[in-house]
């Protein structure tokens, strides 16, 4: 059975639950890091009002004993501080003439899935919409990304990120091994490891706020200690760059992806683009480059997987855009109470964690077994394998 997940909850109700069907037994968990990937999701210069009440932390309830899964599902809780406030408009129904009914949402926001989940699920109260389609659940797929990621710890495999564009400003490249990248973009608001950009950056998402509108931007994600072979070219849906695009696309507010170079491999020759092989006792085979992001024919090459996301503009917005009320069927421009203006930071982190389960999935599926020791087993004679190649 291959690895697999789902999420429930709602923005606004006491909590978001995760289960994970599929991990192996014995790998050890380490819960304060897992939190920690929490927190890291929480930070971010541009996020509105509502990551001050958050103070997320997983409990697993499920799957796991004196540390260790044991094979059976993982299930996992993140509770939301913020119910306490919301309980009246989660738990009374806004019926015509009620008190309550004010509070049915009936002006859908442009960008947002309020209009087309209405419409689709035949919801006159929206906030039915808003509250599963909300980037709250992003938490949830963080707490799951981050046991994959720990998963892929055990085999050497590490995980990192950096935003690389907000709007008009681009961060410099640079050659940060990936260890230098992590530490330093965990010090940075906007999760950059140039200073001056830095303080661009946050003066810009702060000049857009003041402006009542938003700002999206550019993130990029780092897997290295990938072995050769995750993924196959021999199905479409066995390629492992076509599920991590999958993936990217799924985080709420994502319009893109590429690998490696990707669309600037539309605008170069093929002597500019393909990355040539190369072979040392030492390190066996690699590339001279790495512009296809670790990729070829759906498979990994054994090079870094790089991969970048773009996400929109955040689409509830201060400054008004028309919209049609659904009651009414006139037009509006409504003022709005919270909102993140800028969540590129925060959104970086979760590409890190869909990625990480995309990558602990082929892996598992590749190396397959029920105990951490008999994958570890597979994965060492696979590695021989390779060796003697
Ligand atoms: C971390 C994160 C935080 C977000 N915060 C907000 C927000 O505060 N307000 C908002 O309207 N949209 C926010 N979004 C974006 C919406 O969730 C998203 O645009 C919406 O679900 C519609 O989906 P789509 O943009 O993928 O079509 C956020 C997205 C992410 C990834
Ligand atoms: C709660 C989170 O993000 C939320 C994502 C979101 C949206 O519409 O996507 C809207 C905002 O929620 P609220 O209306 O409660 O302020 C964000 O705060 C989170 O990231 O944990």
């Amino acid at each position: 059975m291959s690895l697999r997940y789902l999420t429930a909850g709602e923005t606004h109700g006491p909590q978001l639950t995760a289960i994970i069907e599929g991990l192996p037994s014995n790998l050890q968990l380490d819960f304060q890091e897992l939190n920690f990937q929490l927190h890291r999701r929480q930070k971010g210069h541009g996020r509105g009002r509502r990551m001050q009440i958050e103070k997320d932390t997983a409990n697993i309830v499920g799957g796991v004993r004196h540390g260790k899964t044991t094979g059976a599902p993982v299930a996992l809780v993140v509770e939301n501080n913020d119910w306490k406030h919301w309980t009246t408009v989660m738990n009374i129904e806004p019926i015509e003439g009620s008190d309550e009914e004010k509070r049915r949402v009936h002006r859908p926001r442009p960008g947002h899935a309020d209009l087309n989940g209405g419409l689709k699920y035949n919801l006159k109260d929206l906030r039915n919409v808003l509250e599963r389609s909300s980037a709250r659940e992003t938490a949830a797929r963080v707490a799951v990304g981050a046991v994959a990621r720990q998963f892929l710890a055990a085999f050497g495999i590490k995980v990192g990120g950096q935003v690389i564009r907000i709007g008009e400003i681009e961060a410099p490249k640079h050659n940060f091994s990936l260890d230098e990248l992590i530490r330093l973009t965990e010090e940075s608001p906007v999760r950059v490891v140039d200073k001056e950009t830095e303080e661009k950056m946050c003066a810009y998402i702060d000049q857009i706020k003041a402006e009542g509108d938003s700002i999206g931007g550019i993130v990029e994600c780092i897997v290295e200690g990938v072995p050769i072979g995750l993924g196959s070219h021999v199905q479409y849906d066995r390629k492992l760059d076509g599920r991590i695009a999958q993936s990217v696309m799924s985080i709420n507010a994502f319009k893109g992806c590429e690998i490696g170079i990707g669309f600037e491999a539309g605008t170069i020759r093929g002597s500019q683009v393909h990355d040539e092989i190369m072979y040392s006792e030492e390190r066996g085979y690699y590339r001279a480059t790495n512009r296809l992001g670790g990729f070829e024919g759906g498979m990994t090459n054994g090079e870094q997987i790089v991969v970048r996301g773009v996400m929109k503009p955040i689409p509830t917005l201060y400054k008004p855009l028309q919209s049609v009320d659904i009651d009414t069927k006139e037009p509006f421009t409504a003022q709005v109470e919270r909102s993140d203006s800028c969540a590129v930071p925060a959104a970086s982190v979760v590409m890190e964690h869909v990625v990480a389960w995309e990558v602990a999935k082929a892996f598992l599926e590749k190396f397959g077994g029920d105990s951490m020791e008999e994958i570890k087993a597979n994965y060492n004679n696979y590695l021989d394998q390779l060796r003697s190649y």
